[in-house]
């Protein structure tokens, strides 16, 4: 009887799967060590330490450029003092502020915090105010606040809410406090307030600067640990992330997308292993998602200048510069139905185009008709700007 060799041709059974533990890779995922973010987590705990005296805590306010670790490290710490002492005095309530950006729905989060059910629009705000002071009142405990995105707040509704909470801690007395953690990208924030409640509300400043390279690799390192399978990763494509995430931002959360993008390009290629082949391939597709959206939300007429700019990049024969480009928008303006914009809205345009990074313009000092502007490369390679543009409706 024939043996069933089967087994040994089918590779069905070949698991070519990297990542080992998805949630590993997400945003929302906050490990318990935070590479880079030792002295914030140290000035950070220093001032919640008040609390285990029995003190009101000062206000902080966390800055830092996004994916620098405010989030995390707020999230962090909070969760090991609630983690190591079960039974303090106090209570962090954590609000988002891009979900909550007026005093009603601030006061409405910090209500359901306290067990109080009030209906998320339409009670009149000082009923709101009434049912928190009396629901605080009689909870004995120490409220920490934390208001993510606090810029949100302040530029929609101003920053009134900052001043009445911090004003309660003088009218409440006794045992009770309230204190404020505020986290934004700048301090703008701060100087929008009115000045009577800025000069009650002066916050410990804790600053988060964009991760060096040796940072954001020590933060991937401990991704791939935890997230994807013990020898399925060269070191040299956490080196290459690191190096170049350093380079453009310093965003913790964009480099940690790429070794996610880069992983399950692995996975789809049914690779043995994450390279910097896929690494690159995932910088480049995180790069087009960016600029596909960016792109999407522009006027018309700055998409008609980019289509125009793409055709005359395919033609090496010809110079980009701010005439030639003028000439061929203006052909593709009125081709679509409407009057071309003047030339000096044009260069202003190609200005704002360049500053969103969708074109690279620099002086070329050798043209025949003199100095001029020119447009060097696009974000995108031309056929490529000129597909996405395609999709937008605009024919080339
Ligand atoms: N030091 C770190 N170690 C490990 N992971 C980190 C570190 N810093 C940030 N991250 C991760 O990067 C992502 C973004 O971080 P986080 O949300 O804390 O940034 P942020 O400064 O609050 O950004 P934004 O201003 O955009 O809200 C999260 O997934 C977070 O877990």
């Amino acid at each position: 009887m024939p043996i069933n060799n089967s087994i040994f041709y089918d590779t069905s059974y070949v698991s070519y799967s990297i990542i080992k533990d998805k949630r590993v890779l997400r945003d929302s995922f906050i490990p318990d060590t935070l590479p880079g973010r030792e002295e914030q987590i140290f000035l950070f705990t220093r001032a919640l330490s008040d609390l285990l005296s029995d003190q009101p805590p000062s206000d902080v306010a966390f800055i830092g450029k996004p994916g620098t670790g405010k989030t995390a490290v707020v999230k962090n710490v909070s969760g090991k003092f609630k983690q190591e002492y079960p039974n303090l005095r106090a209570k962090f309530v954590y609000i988002n502020c891009s979900q909550a950006s007026t005093s009603y729905r601030v006061m409405y989060q910090l209500n359901r915090a306290l067990g109080v059910l009030v209906p998320p629009s339409g009670y009149p705000f000082d009923v709101l105010w009434d049912k928190f002071i009396e629901a605080y009142s009689s909870s004995n405990s120490r409220l920490i606040v934390i208001l993510d995105e606090v810029d949100l707040l302040v530029r929609r509704d101003g920053g009134r809410i900052l001043y009445s909470l911090s004003r309660l801690n003088y009218e409440l007395g006794g045992d009770l406090s309230i204190s404020m953690v505020v986290i934004s990208n700048t301090l703008d924030f701060l100087e929008r307030l009115d000045p009577r409640e800025r000069s009650s509300f002066e916050p410990l400043r804790i600053h988060f600067p964009p991760y060096t390279q040796p940072q954001l690799y020590n933060i991937l390192r401990q991704r791939a640990d935890l997230g994807i399978k013990l020898g399925t990763w060269d070191d040299e494509a956490l080196h290459l992330i690191a190096a170049r995430v350093a380079q453009e931002s310093g965003d913790a959360r964009r480099a940690i997308d790429v070794l996610r993008i880069a992983a399950e390009i692995a996975e789809d290629e049914k690779a043995e292993k994450l390279t910097v082949k896929h690494v690159e391939k995932a910088l480049n597709s995180v790069n087009e998602e960016e600029i596909s959206v960016t792109v999407r939300t522009l006027p018309l007429h700055h998409r008609l200048i980019l289509a125009a700019i793409a055709e005359i990049l395919e033609r090496p024969q010809v110079r980009p510069g701010t005439g030639v480009i003028y000439s061929v928008y203006g052909k593709r303006a009125l081709s679509y139905g409407v009057k071309p914009l003047t030339m000096r809205r044009v260069s202003g345009i190609l200005r704002e185009l360049e500053s969103l990074g969708l074109v690279e313009i620099k002086m070329d000092y050798g043209g025949a008709r003199g100095n001029t502007k020119v447009v060097e490369r696009m974000a995108l390679p031309p056929e490529q700007m000129k597909s996405l543009l395609f999709q937008m409706g605009i024919r080339i």
